[in-house]
């Protein structure tokens, strides 16, 4: 079982650092995601694995391989990696069967071997009544799907990609995140994905590194990320919900029911000295009609249909906002009394 490992990866253009010492240990099968916002360095650390880029500092190892070092950069041709990318990169005037047979060409496999392998591939991403056409006779999905089965078809052990949906439609993207996990499952090969979509990174992968301006910010199972997040960064980048400001409270913990709205309770009316911060997560958060002398409110300030719920914003006192479900319309200007169930206590972000 061969992991991949980076190890104090950095990587430097002129003098500009853009990943700084990124260690992530990658184990044989596992699905994960490289996910931070616009310019954080997700592509550059895919193009250092790939070989594309060598490594200012650190090194990378597959296995007992060393990849990548200061002194060492095995050519991307001899990494044996699978690719995927958005612009899907197939050869216009070939068709199907020859895009995806063309790695193989390069192999010099040829006869039996060679259509067996394409037939193979070509069956995992459901193409091979497809295999006659070219690509402009194909929709974005279906191409895609091609570019998948020709990054299978040596049999990698490692495929990595390079935000392979962005140029498709939400509709489609959620179609595809389907094909990806079953392809995941039918071949069993590592993974490497890199988005700026939270969404699709939680949907797909076993786990996410999360990262903002070169610097690994969180490592760890989308589930995790999304109830226990670092910090007040990470919160906000992922999933919705709301970060309040509170009365101090142990950080990294989840705090019950009782706990929170005794928390929100004394930071009512404080504007200064609130050290603590709360994420409540919109599922979290019952809304009430009525108001009692104990209850605490807010006033609607916004109500969104969603299809199969709204979003209703609270406007609390302190200058505060609370995400809620309802399933039903509520006027902007209602009081609503509320609840909250659990929230999550974090460190208070000094990169935020
Ligand atoms: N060849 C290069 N020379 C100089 N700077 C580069 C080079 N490649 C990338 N960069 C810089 O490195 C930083 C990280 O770029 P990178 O493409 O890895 O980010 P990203 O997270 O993949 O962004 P996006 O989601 O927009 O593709 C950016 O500031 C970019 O301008």
């Amino acid at each position: 079982m061969a992991r991949l490992s980076l190890n104090e990866v950095s990587k430097r253009f002129d003098k500009k650092t853009v990943v700084t010492s990124l260690s992530l240990d990658i184990e044989q099968g596992e699905f994960v995601a490289l996910l931070g916002p616009s310019g954080c360095g997700k592509s550059t650390i895919l193009r250092m694995i790939a070989g594309f880029e060598p490594v200012s500092s650190g090194n990378i190892t597959h296995g007992i391989s060393c990849l990548s070092s200061e002194q060492v950069h095995t050519p991307t041709e001899h990494r044996q990696f699978g690719m995927v990318f958005q612009s899907y990169a197939l050869w216009p005037h070939m068709t199907v069967e020859q895009n995806v047979g063309y790695p193989l060409k390069i192999q010099k496999i040829s006869g039996k071997e060679r259509s067996e392998r394409i037939q193979k591939a070509l069956d995992i991403v459901q193409l091979s009544e497809f295999k006659q056409r070219f690509p402009n006779q194909l929709s974005g999905g279906q191409r895609q799907r091609v570019a998948l089965a020709r990054s299978l078809i040596t049999e990698p052990d490692i495929i990595l990609f390079d935000e392979p949906l962005a140029n498709l439609d939400r509709h489609l993207r959620d179609s595809m995140e389907i094909t990806f996990r079953e392809f995941h499952r039918r071949t069993g090969a590592t993974m490497i994905y890199v988005t700026h979509d939270q969404s699709e990174a939680m949907a797909l992968a076993d786990k996410i590194a999360v990262l903002k301006d070169g610097q690994l910010v969180q490592w760890s199972t989308p589930d995790t990320l999304y109830h226990q997040p670092e910090n007040e960064w990470v919160a906000n980048f992922i999933g919705q919900g709301t970060t309040l400001r509170c009365t101090q409270v142990p950080q990294h913990q989840v705090l019950d029911s009782k706990t929170v709205m005794q928390c929100l309770c004394q930071s009512e009316h404080k504007d200064d000295d609130q050290e603590g911060r709360l994420l409540i997560r919109p599922q979290h958060v019952t809304l009430k009609e009525k108001i009692t002398e104990t209850s605490l409110f807010g006033t609607v300030s916004e109500c969104v249909f969603r299809g199969e719920r709204y979003d209703v914003y609270l406007a609390l006192s302190g200058n505060r906002r609370l995400h809620a479900y309802s399933d039903t319309p509520i006027n902007i200007g209602e009081q609503r009394a509320f609840e909250v169930s659990q929230a999550w206590s974090l460190e208070r972000s000094h990169a935020s």
